[in-house]
C-alpha cells in the first residue's frame, strides 16, 4: 500500500554535443525539473567551442573529464531546482552518438569506490587514456577504406552493420587510434561509447553499450545483434572484443545506481538504472512517431529519424537496430545543422535569430529562384568536402548575394537536402505525412514553416520544453521500470502541437526546386 502511493519520478539525462541537460519527469510523464549545462559557457576551462576541441586534420575531440564535470554540475542544479532524488524508481540517458571513451586500467574498480565526500571529477581524473573523438571526427577516412575493403566493400559493410564505413563512426576510429596510438590503444581496459560512458558513471561499473547506439559503430551485425567478426578484426586485436564487452537490448536494466548517488544524493537503493542510448535513438523514444511520420531532430546536427520494420543497406544514411518497439530505425544525419546556420546568421545579420528572421520575412517562399548548397564543415549526407554554392534561377553560378536572399538560400537548400535524402532513403510523402521536430532550433518558427513547405507537410513540435532526446530517456527509464515491477503508469503520449503548415502552392513552388537541388548535386564533387 505504502509503495503504491509513494511519489514516484524517473530521472533522465541528454549528453548531447554542446550541453548536458537533465529532466525529472512524475509518472503521468509530466514535467518536474529540469537543468542544463552549457559546456562552451559553463565550463570554460575546458576550451571548448560549441562542445568541442577542433584539432589539426579534421580531428574533433572532447576531454571526457568535461562531461564528468558537468555531471556534478548538473547535479548541483536540480538539487537547486528542488529535485527530491529519494523518490527516483529509475533513470536513463542519452547522448551524441560514435564518440568513444577509453578507460584506463582498473575502471570498474575505480568507478565501485568512489567517495561520496568528492566530486566526480577530482576523482576520475586519471581514468582515461587519451580524449575521446566525438562525433565531428572527419579524420579516419582512410581506416574507413580500410574497413570496407576488410568486410568485402561498403555495400556488405552497409548490409552487415547498417551503413556504409562513416568517419565518425566508432570502428574507425578505434582502428586509428590502434594505428597512430598504439601504446594508449593497449592501455585501454574498456572502450565505451559516450552513453554508455555516462550510464557507467551513475552505475558505478562500466555499463554494457545498447544495441542501438551501437549500431553506428560500423562493427554491430544488425541482424544477429553480435559483434561482426571480421569488422571486429579489421578495427582492432583479440582484446577488442573484452574492451567493448556484450551489447544488451537497448530497454535493459544494467544495475542498481552506484553507491556515490545513493550517499551524496540521496537515491534509493533501489533505483534502476537503464541502458542509456544515442540521442537520436532516444528522439525516437520520445516522439513515439506513427507510421508516416518523421522525426527531425534540430541540435547541433539535423537528423531525420524514421521507424523500420525490416532492415536494409543503404547507400547513404544508416540503419540501427531499433530503441523502441519497431525493430530499426533509419537516420540520415547532415552535419552542417545548426552550427552552420548559425554561422551564417552571424554573417549576415549579426548575431541574432530575430534580425536573421526578418531577413527571411524580406524575401518571398522559392526565393525568386535563388538556391545554394552551404557546407560549413564535411558533410555526411551527402559526402562532401566544405563548399558553397550559390545560383540564379537559370542555373547559373554566383558569387554573392543580397543578405535577405542568402539567407533564405541556406535554410530552403538545407529543408529541400533533407527531403531528398529522406525520399532516397524510401520515405513517401502522402496526405497523412507529418514532420515532427524538436532540438534547440525547433523554436524557430519561420525555419519550421520552410521545412512544412518543402515536405509538404505540417511540422508539428513537442508541447513539453524538453527535448526528445532528454524526455525520451526519462520515458524509456519509466518504461522499464513499469514493465519490470508489473506496476503500470498513467503516462501519456507525448502531445504534439501543429507548428506549421504548407501553404497549398508548397509542391508547385518546391516540388521543381528539389529537382534541382537534386541537378546541383551532381555537379558536386562527392567523396567516396
Ligand atoms: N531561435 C533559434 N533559431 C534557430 N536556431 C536556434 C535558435 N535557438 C537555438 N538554436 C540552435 O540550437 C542549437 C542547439 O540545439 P541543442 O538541441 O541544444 O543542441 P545539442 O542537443 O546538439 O547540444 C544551437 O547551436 C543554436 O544554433
Ligand atoms: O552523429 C550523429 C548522428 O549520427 C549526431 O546526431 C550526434 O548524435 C550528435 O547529436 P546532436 O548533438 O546534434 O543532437
Amino acid at each position: 500500500m505504502l509503495e503504491e502511493i509513494r511519489k514516484k519520478t524517473f530521472l533522465g539525462f541528454d549528453f548531447s554535443t554542446q550541453r548536458l541537460k537533465a529532466v525529472v519527469i512524475d509518472e503521468s510523464y509530466a514535467v518536474l525539473q529540469e537543468a542544463d549545462v552549457e559546456f562552451d559557457v559553463d565550463l570554460p576551462e575546458f576550451r571548448t567551442s560549441g562542445g568541442v576541441i577542433r584539432g589539426e586534420d579534421g580531428e574533433v575531440t572532447v576531454p571526457p573529464l568535461l562531461w564528468v564535470k558537468a555531471l556534478d554540475m548538473v547535479m548541483d542544479k536540480l538539487i537547486v531546482e528542488g529535485v527530491d532524488f529519494s523518490t527516483v524508481e529509475a533513470l536513463s540517458g542519452a547522448a551524441q552518438q560514435h564518440g568513444s571513451v577509453w578507460w584506463a586500467k582498473g575502471a570498474d574498480e575505480r568507478l565501485a569506490n568512489l567517495s561520496p565526500e568528492q566530486f566526480l571529477h577530482t576523482q576520475l581524473a586519471s581514468a582515461f587514456v587519451v580524449d575521446s573523438p566525438v562525433w565531428m571526427d572527419c579524420s579516419t577516412s582512410a581506416d574507413c577504406r580500410a574497413l570496407e575493403e576488410a568486410v568485402g566493400g561498403a555495400e556488405e559493410l552497409a548490409r552487415i552493420t547498417g551503413s556504409r564505413a562513416y568517419e565518425r563512426f566508432t570502428g574507425a576510429q578505434i582502428r586509428k587510434m590502434r594505428r597512430t596510438r598504439a601504446r594508449a590503444y593497449a592501455a585501454t581496459e574498456r572502450i565505451s561509447l559516450v552513453s554508455s560512458f555516462a550510464c557507467s558513471l551513475l552505475a558505478g561499473r562500466v555499463a554494457p553499450l545498447d544495441l542501438a547506439d551501437g549500431s553506428g559503430m560500423n562493427l554491430l551485425d544488425i541482424r544477429s545483434m553480435q559483434w561482426c567478426e571480421k569488422a571486429l578484426n579489421a578495427c582492432g586485436d583479440d582484446t577488442l572484443r573484452d574492451k567493448l564487452g556484450a551489447p544488451v537490448r537497448s530497454a535493459t536494466t544494467v544495475g542498481a545506481v552506484g553507491g556515490y548517488f545513493v550517499q551524496r544524493y540521496g537515491f534509493p537503493p533501489t533505483c534502476r538504472v537503464v541502458a542509456f542510448t544515442g540521442d537520436n535513438c532516444s528522439a525516437l523514444a520520445g516522439l513515439r512517431l506513427q507510421p508516416g511520420w518523421v522525426g527531425l531532430s534540430l541540435g547541433t546536427s539535423d537528423t531525420l529519424l524514421l521507424g523500420l520494420r525490416e532492415p536494409c543497406a543503404p547507400t547513404a544514411g544508416h540503419v540501427l537496430v531499433g530503441p523502441t518497439s519497431a525493430p530499426y530505425m533509419a537516420l540520415l544525419c547532415f552535419a552542417n545543422g545548426s552550427l552552420t546556420r548559425q554561422a551564417h546568421r552571424d554573417r549576415l545579420a549579426g548575431r541574432s535569430w530575430p534580425a536573421f528572421d526578418e531577413l527571411l520575412r524580406a524575401t518571398v517562399r522559392g526565393n525568386m529562384g535563388y538556391m545554394g548548397i552551404y557546407f560549413e564543415c564535411a558533410e555526411i549526407v551527402p559526402r562532401a568536402a566544405p563548399l558553397r554554392r550559390l545560383e540564379d534561377a537559370g542555373g547559373r553560378a554566383l558569387e554573392r548575394l543580397a543578405p535577405q536572399f542568402e539567407a533564405r538560400a541556406l535554410l530552403e537548400g538545407q529543408a529541400l537536402a533533407r527531403r531528398a535524402h529522406a525520399e532516397d532513403m524510401g520515405f513517401t510523402l502522402d496526405e497523412k505525412s507529418r514532420v515532427v521536430a524538436t532540438g534547440g532550433a525547433s523554436v524557430n518558427s519561420a525555419l519550421l514553416q520552410i521545412f512544412a513547405d518543402v515536405f509538404n507537410a505540417p511540422v508539428y513540435v513537442q508541447d513539453s520544453h524538453a527535448n526528445a532526446a532528454l524526455l525520451g530517456a526519462a520515458i524509456r527509464a519509466a518504461e522499464v521500470w513499469s514493465e519490470e515491477t508489473g506496476i503500470a503508469l498513467s503516462g501519456s503520449e507525448p502531445t504534439v502541437s501543429p507548428a506549421a503548415k504548407p501553404y497549398p502552392d508548397a509542391e508547385r513552388i518546391y516540388g521543381p526546386m528539389l529537382r534541382r537541388y537534386r541537378k546541383m548535386l551532381e555537379h558536386i564533387p562527392t567523396l567516396l
